[in-house]
């Protein structure tokens, strides 16, 4: 991932862009989230999705019950088993999301220049005159003038299978709406989006704790993805509530910024949060489109500076239908990566598309090309300036082992961490090289029983950029004597030899404690 380095801000030879890139060990040290779904349930798809380079599986409870996600829970635990590759589960909530239910599942045929009204009346059937919607307050959420858009879930705002209303009258309950497009709305759900609207409904929803309660806790869920994050507040009260759900408690938990209200309140977010989703979805309606890319360039720079991940959404929707991305969309990924995100967030394209496997991996090749242009020294040097001094001494540690490992051309970074902070702290500074994350249990007893830590760390690393995590043996005991710590350091150094990172005269950085100290170690391999 190292080997031919390119800036960007230096001339590049043209010839040099038609050089094809050798194929890594990894797809790419960016991660993808796939959203699973009708197209991607299969044990087959997944393990497809999974060799793509797939490493974090969202599940979307705004549509699809528990049983139903069960049963791809189940088929993605197969496809684990048999590919070898590790996949986090990440638990996406309802949130304050504006429904439409379409009993008949008949398409509605929008003709622009007509009337539609939004009523609470949820008897009722929705027809190209009336939407009954899930909420009653719209009425005095909304003034003439306002913007709402609605499509099949995930619309993109720019196709004929979604529609954008503005509200001519309040009629009582009911809102009246002029159609400014026509379009076909299809399937049994539409979501609505009311543009720079405060809906006076909770982030986390009774039906979400719900959700959370049953299938998080039976699935003891990675990531919980709090959609419609508005306040810090909406995340330490989702904190709290998984902190009485046992396991839960080591849940991580991405605030889901989709609106204006998040955007104003990111930095309080941010703090509370373990990690962002960029939900451009939802924001890029929001937002004026002109405004879009610099919120996420402004909200990546402060996630990386924070040393937390952050996930860019909706990057190649024109793949939900066909076999390669728009010019736009393929450049809108590298600049994803360019400007600082761990991880790509595919939505549409991978849970009703039809090319879920080929979208994961050529997102995947655009990640990989963009990160061996990504310019590590300056922002090296930007993070430590911004870190300041004195430095923990965990930090400073973790750069220099960032520092060591590219003056000596390392091939990976070995770190040894137990609750995942020392591996974190290295992705912060964007080695240029994968890092091994050797994940160390740690006995625990909540009293009851006792419990070996470790598994959730290993895979929360999953979605941080250059983490690639191995769970050590139990076995050796979490204290940090030196007979252990060579005999873990053989493990995960053989690990690495048998999966390709590593071979012989490779230099490897390692970075451990030796009884109360740490230390950045490089070792050269014999064969
Ligand atoms: N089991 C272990 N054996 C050796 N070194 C370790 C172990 N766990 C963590 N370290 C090292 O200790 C330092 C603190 O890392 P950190 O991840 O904060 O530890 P912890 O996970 O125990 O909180 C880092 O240098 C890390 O590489
Ligand atoms: C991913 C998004 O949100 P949702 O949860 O609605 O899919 C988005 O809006 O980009
Ligand atoms: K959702
Ligand atoms: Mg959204």
């Amino acid at each position: 991932m190292h080997a031919t380095h390119l800036l960007l801000e230096e001339p590049i030879r043209m010839a040099s862009i038609l050089e094809s890139s050798k194929p890594n060990f990894f797809p790419s040290m960016s991660k993808i989230v796939g959203t699973l779904g009708p197209k991607s349930r299969s044990v087959e798809v997944i393990s497809g999705c999974l060799k793509a380079g797939m490493s974090v599986a969202r599940f979307d409870f705004s549509w699809g019950d528990g049983d139903y996600h069960q049963e791809t829970l189940e088929n993605l635990k197969l496809a684990v088993k048999t590919t070898k590759k590790l996949c986090a589960v990440m638990l996406d909530t309802v949130g304050p999301e504006l429904q439409v239910l379409n009993k008949s599942e008949q398409s509605i045929s929008l003709e622009a220049d007509a009337f539609v009204v939004l009523t609470s009346d949820q008897d009722k059937e929705a027809t190209s005159k009336l939407f009954p919607i899930n909420f009653s307050g719209l009425a005095k959420a909304v003034k003439k003038g306002d913007t709402i858009f609605v499509g099949q879930y995930l619309f993109t705002g720019s196709e004929t299978t979604s529609a954008w209303l503005e509200v001519v009258e309040i009629k009582g309950e009911d809102v009246v709406c002029v159609i400014k497009n026509s379009a076909t709305l299809a399937g049994p759900l539409f979501t609505l989006h009311a543009s720079q609207i405060h809906i006076e409904i909770p982030t986390l929803t009774e039906k979400d704790k719900e959700a959370i309660s049953t299938w998080g806790a039976r699935n003891k869920i990675d990531f919980l993805s709090l959609s419609s994050t508005r306040h810090a507040e909406d995340v330490r009260q989702a904190r709290e509530y998984l902190s009485k759900l046992g396991d839960l408690q080591s849940t991580q938990i991405f605030a889901k910024i989709e609106n204006v209200e998040g955007l104003t309140n990111f930095d309080e977010i941010l703090q509370e949060a373990d990690g962002i989703i960029l939900s451009r979805g939802n924001l890029g309606i929001d937002l004026p489109p002109e405004k879009v890319f610099l919120f996420q360039k402004a909200a990546l720079y402060k996630c990386n500076m924070a040393g937390k991940p952050s996930v860019v959404t909706r990057v190649v929707d024109s793949m939900t239908d066909n076999l390669r991305p728009t010019r736009a969309e393929a450049t809108d990924v590298a600049n994803a990566i360019l400007d600082g995100s761990d991880a790509i967030l595919l939505g549409a394209e991978t849970l009703r598309g039809l090319y879920p496997v080929e979208t994961i991996s050529i997102v995947g090749k655009i990640c990989a090309e963009a990160e061996k242009v990504f310019n590590q020294d300056l922002y090296f040097k930007k993070t430590v300036k911004y870190v300041g001094e004195p430095m923990t001494h965990l930090e400073s540690i973790a750069s220099s082992a960032v520092r060591a490992a590219i003056k000596v051309k390392a091939s990976v970074i070995i770190v040894f961490t137990s609750s995942g902070r020392a591996a974190r702290l290295i992705a912060k500074y964007r080695p240029t090289m994968p890092v091994l994350s050797v994940v160390v249990p740690r006995l625990k007893t909540n009293q009851l029983k006792w419990n070996f830590t470790g598994a959730f760390e290993a895979r929360q690393s999953l979605i941080v950029r250059g983490l690639f995590p191995m769970l050590a043996d139990p076995r050796h005991p979490a204290e940090s004597t030196n007979a252990t710590n060579e005999s873990v350091l053989k493990v995960a150094l053989d690990h690495g030899k048998a999966s390709g990172v590593i071979k012989s005269h490779d230099r490897v950085v390692v970075c451990q404690k030796v009884g109360d100290a740490s230390v950045v170690k490089i070792i050269e391999l014999e064969d």
